[in-house]
């Protein structure tokens, strides 16, 4: 019988923080069981350090980061990290574990050149509309795939689902819910349904930023933005071409005093002296036997998308969400007034990487 021919696929790994690092270890798993293709992954990164080879040898990962540390190479500039990958003479998957715009702007540059992209970085799709635009023509024309399910919800299948009810021919009208792990664990630790309990503001802010909840730099999560690049990419898949993250309303809940911060670390510092101002939000809702959350919703056919602070009855499904649960309700013609409903949890750096594994599994499935 004749020997099966294992393909190779190159993995090239940029950011190796929370959900990088996790995603490593279910890239090792996933290599463990499926010999086919062969995953090698020939360059990996932080913003500080990089590691490979001009010859593209297979970097051995498991003695990471000590290994990345003692490296001495720089990561290479963008241009030049295309021509390494897409001069491999291999299929090339790029996995953005950043929030860096500046690699989420060079995705058409990648995908231009023959590379597919997996991704839980919001930047690319939630930036300017012409990005958006940049992006799927350049995978067009190529044949390269992008993947993005942990932009949205984590882990949580909310990408894939949209896409399905848009492509099967469904009309999506409304989708509304909690869509931030870091918003969700902070109302539910902070002010819980049950009314006992409930931690300092600011003390649950660090707490969800030790959890890994949070964006690299909290205040990307408390001024709203990250829930807004959320909607923006899902009212996008909906067929709303919105311009960007910040041309609908988004509430913030950075104290005016420390919106001049010159870094989060200053912010977290700064952060317990306006606790009251938290703390009365929280007890206005109590006075009408209601609870705080942070959520969003995009009206399809207003095209009003709106972010900020609601209060729920107690007996709603937002007020009894738990730990950094996110709850995303899909209204469409098919669905009638029950609409499609997915909750989980919706940060964390397992089950974002399983996103991003995931999508990754989608790529090998159409490239090898
Ligand atoms: N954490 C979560 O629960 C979720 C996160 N996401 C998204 O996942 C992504 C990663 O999040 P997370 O792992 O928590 O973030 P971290 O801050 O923990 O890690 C970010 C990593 O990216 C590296 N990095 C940043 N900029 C660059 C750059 N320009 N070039 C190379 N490397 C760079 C950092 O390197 P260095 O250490 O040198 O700074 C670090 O290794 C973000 O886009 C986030 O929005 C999505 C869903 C949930
Ligand atoms: N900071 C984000 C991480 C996932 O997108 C959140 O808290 O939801
Ligand atoms: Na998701």
């Amino acid at each position: 019988m004749a020997a099966t021919s294992v393909r190779q696929v190159n993995i090239a790994i940029i950011g190796l923080g929370g959900v990088g690092k996790c995603f490593l270890s279910q890239l090792e798993q996933l290599a463990a069981r499926r010999p086919s293709p062969k995953l090698v992954v020939t360059y990996i990164c932080t913003s500080k350090k990089a590691l490979y080879s001009t010859d593209h040898v297979a970097i051995d990962f498991r003695d990471l980061p000590s290994t990345l540390a003692a490296s001495p190479h720089a990561p290479l500039p963008l241009p030049k990290l295309a021509d390494f990958l897409g001069t491999s003479g291999s299929k090339t998957v790029l996995v953005d574990n950043t929030s860096s715009q500046d690699v989420a702007d060079a995705y058409p540059l990648f995908l231009g050149r023959g590379i597919s992209i997996v991704t839980p970085n919001k930047k690319a799709f939630s930036g300017p509309y012409k990005l958006w635009q940049d992006i799927f023509a350049a995978a067009a024309q190529s044949g390269a795939k992008v993947y993005h399910e942990s932009s949205v919800g984590a882990g949580l299948p909310v990408i894939s689902t949209l896409k399905d009810l848009v492509d099967t021919g469904d009309e999506v009208t409304k989708i509304e819910g909690v869509f931030s792990g870091t918003m969700s664990f902070l109302f539910n630790s902070f002010a819980p349904a049950s009314g006992s309990g409930g931690g300092r503001w600011s003390a649950e802010v660090k707490k969800a930023k030790e959890l890994g909840y949070t964006e690299p730099d909290p205040r990307d999560d408390l001024n709203g933005l990250d829930v807004a690049r959320k909607l923006t990419i899902l009212a996008r898949l909906a067929g709303l071409p919105v311009e960007s993250p910040t041309s609908f309303p988004v509430q913030s809940l950075i104290p005016k005093e420390l919106e001049s911060a010159a870094s989060g670390d200053e912010f977290l510092e700064k952060l317990p002296a306006f606790d009251a101002q938290m703390e009365e939000t929280k007890a206005e809702a109590e006075r009408e036997g209601k609870v705080v959350r942070f959520v969003g919703s995009i009206d399809v056919a207003t095209k009003q998308v709106r972010v900020g602070l609601e209060k729920f009855d107690l007996s709603h499904p937002i007020a009894a969400l738990k730990g950094s649960d996110n709850i995303i309700s899909f209204y469409t013609k098919r669905y009638g007034s029950n609409p499609l409903i997915i909750q989980g949890a919706g940060a964390g750096g397992d089950v974002t990487a399983m996103g991003v594994t995931s999508d990754l599994l989608k790529v090998l499935s159409q490239i090898a």
